[in-house]
């Protein structure tokens, strides 16, 4: 048995919370200034409330009680209006400062998040549902501010608040004092209960917001087949069962939100009942628990505090869900995350965001899977902006095998490739075979299952797949993607070269014609022209190209074969294809073999 995992025993439920709390504690530590202050306006609102009460209180007695003249008291009154006028100006400050808090800690974590979807590189991301992924920078980001805007300053008037009033609960009659402190622990004990549930309804119902979140999202981008198929209305119970269970869902979340406020007002409205009791039975001489007599300014004071005591509580009874919520949150982040970490751990790529890869050295320096490294020590480091192209690669392949992640066969085994710096391979074989696999897994989208897989990291890696992924924009603005700082005449160098003008000199706007999502709007062939171009802006030592001719007439393969097989010369190039005029611009044509049958 593993000694490590024998010594550290699973963390409990209770570790995870306590620590998931230190973390959204460490999100708020950039702006803990500015929450503190909130807290201290919360908190000075509160304690002035004492005051207000104790002037009126003392107004009452001397106009009603000790016959004052009532114009005399102007300096009571005008002492109670400059400190309601405080408590609403610390409320609202209380507010923005809490808001600006919040606003900058979600604007940082949809920066990180994305940030590190992209680290997790490109096997992760593909293992993800784009909806889901979305719903977590927006939602479970925005599921975090009410832990900071609403509960964060309930917990502290909590903390200081209710103490004052009960220091002046007792300081005037005891028995008071004693009534409100009897009942103040039954109310955190019962807002725990509630809450814990809370935190598991909040949880599920996160889930099942991103759930429908990435079914309603791969359904919108599969409209045109749902139509052709007539499977609109399938597709529609099936996208309202899951909003009904949404609904129910959020539904239970509502329910016990307003469950904790019902408890607390229970309690409340019984410890003020039981309050006004005393102070009547008081009045009416029927019980005598103080030594002093029961003045009408004491009585009103304690009436009007008694509420007010319970107010904080039940302040933060009602953000109390926002704090379950906001645990919900990270776990759900943390899940996606932690997961991400872990494959990102595995992962040799780095995802640069246009379907282009390039070799990660850190990630490929790190131990693998059945103890192997798939890239000796000391090896440089490689970035996207150290200038030129870097270097041109040798690849060298040493019984790799293949396999695709859910998948349970290999797709290549014991598979062997040495490509010298400058050389170019053409895969050809059978559709199946593994051609698109194996480019997959020198872009370092695919980690090899076994056996090494060897790039020079200062490599620049160029790949164009076989399905290009093109963004909502212009081809230009697409083009840009592989080279933001290209002018005019390189962009349109490029798209030359790729026989991108062929079709787009005779587009409304040339380059400048906007297309749709995933190249809506272009042919399967254009959309790789496209594609193709990209690469050539990328400046690439190693090209990686996935059928670049599919789908072309004889006349427009035979221009972009020229053009690549000049733009190829002094780099490494290796392309799948079927088409044997493209294999014939390469060195060499390896015959890849049917899965399990070794190389001709
Ligand atoms: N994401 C995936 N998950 C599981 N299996 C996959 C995945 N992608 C491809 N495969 C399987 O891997 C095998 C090799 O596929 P690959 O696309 O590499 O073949 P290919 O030689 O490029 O084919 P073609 O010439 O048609 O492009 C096929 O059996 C395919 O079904």
């Amino acid at each position: 048995m593993d000694q490590s995992l024998a010594a550290e025993p699973l963390p409990q439920p209770s570790d995870i919370r306590a620590r998931r709390l230190r973390r959204l504690d460490a999100l708020a530590s950039p702006v803990r200034g500015r929450l503190r202050a909130a807290g201290a306006c919360a908190v000075l609102a509160g304690w002035l409330l004492v005051a207000q009460a104790a002037l009126i209180a003392l107004a009452v007695q001397r106009v009603l009680v000790e016959g004052g003249d009532p114009a005399a008291q102007w300096p009571a009154l005008t002492a109670l209006a400059a400190i309601g006028a405080a408590r609403a100006l610390l409320g609202w400050g209380a507010r923005e400062l809490a808001d600006e808090a919040a606003t900058r800690i979600r604007s940082e974590l949809r920066t990180v998040l994305p940030r590190r979807m992209f680290a997790a590189g490109v096997p992760w991301i593909r293992g993800q549902r784009s909806g889901g992924l979305s719903e977590l920078a927006a939602t479970h980001v925005d599921a975090l501010e009410g832990y900071f805007t609403g509960y964060l300053p309930a917990r502290a008037e909590v903390l200081a608040v209710p103490a004052l009033m009960l220091a002046a609960a007792f300081s005037v009659d005891v028995v008071v004092g004693l009534v409100l402190l009897l009942t103040m622990p039954l109310i955190p004990f019962f807002m725990m209960l509630v809450g814990w549930g809370a935190e598991a309804a909040s949880r599920r119902q996160l889930r099942a917001l991103a759930r429908m979140g990435g079914h309603f999202a791969d359904r919108l981008r599969g409209l045109g087949l749902i139509r052709l198929y007539g499977r609109g209305e399938a597709e529609l119970e099936g996208i309202g069962a899951a909003a009904e269970a949404l609904r129910v869902r959020t539904l239970k979340v509502l329910r016990l939100a307003f469950l904790s406020s019902a408890v607390l007002e229970f309690f409340a409205s019984v410890s003020v009942a039981v309050i006004a009791l005393y102070l009547g039975l008081s009045y009416l001489g029927m019980i005598e628990l103080r030594t002093a007599p029961l003045t009408l300014g004491t009585g009103l004071f304690c009436l009007l505090l008694a509420p007010e005591f319970f107010a904080p509580m039940r302040k933060l009874a009602a953000h109390y869900h926002d704090r379950a919520g906001a645990l919900a949150a990270l776990e759900e982040i943390d899940t996606a995350l932690g997961a991400q970490a872990a494959s990102s751990a595995a992962s040799s790529s780095r995802f640069d965001g246009d379907g282009t890869a390039m070799a990660d050295p850190q990630a490929r320096g790190r131990p693998r899977s059945r103890g192997e490294h798939r890239a000796g020590p000391g090896m440089r480091a490689n970035r996207a902006d150290t200038g030129g192209r870097g270097l041109t690669p040798a690849v060298v392949l040493r019984g790799v095998a293949l396999r695709h992640a859910g998948s349970d066969r290999d797709v290549l085994v014991g598979f062997d490739l040495d490509i010298p710096p400058g050389g170019s391979l053409a895969l050809v074989g059978p559709s199946g075979c593994g051609k698109s696999t194996l480019l997959e897994a020198l872009a370092g989208w695919l980690s090899p299952a076994a056996g090494t897989l060897r790039i020079e990291p200062a490599a620049r890696i160029a790949y164009a797949p076989q399905r290009p992924h093109l963004f909502h924009g212009s081809i230009a603005d697409n083009l840009r993607l592989a080279k933001p700082e290209a002018g005019d005449a390189e962009l349109r160098a490029a798209a030359e070269a790729a026989q991108v003008m062929r079709f787009a000199a005779h587009l409304p706007a040339g380059l400048d014609t906007v297309i749709g999502e995933r190249g809506f709007g272009l042919s399967g062939g254009e959309a790789r022209r496209v594609a193709l171009a990209r690469v050539y802006l990328r400046d690439a030592g190693l090209l990686l190209l996935d059928e670049p001719t599919a789908f072309l007439d004889p006349d427009t393969e035979a221009a972009l074969l020229e053009a690549l097989a000049s733009y190829a010369r002094g780099r490494t190039l290796i392309l799948a294809t079927h088409s044997a005029a493209a294999a014939r611009i390469a060195d060499r044509s390896l015959v890849m073999p049917a899965a399990h049958e070794p190389p001709r």
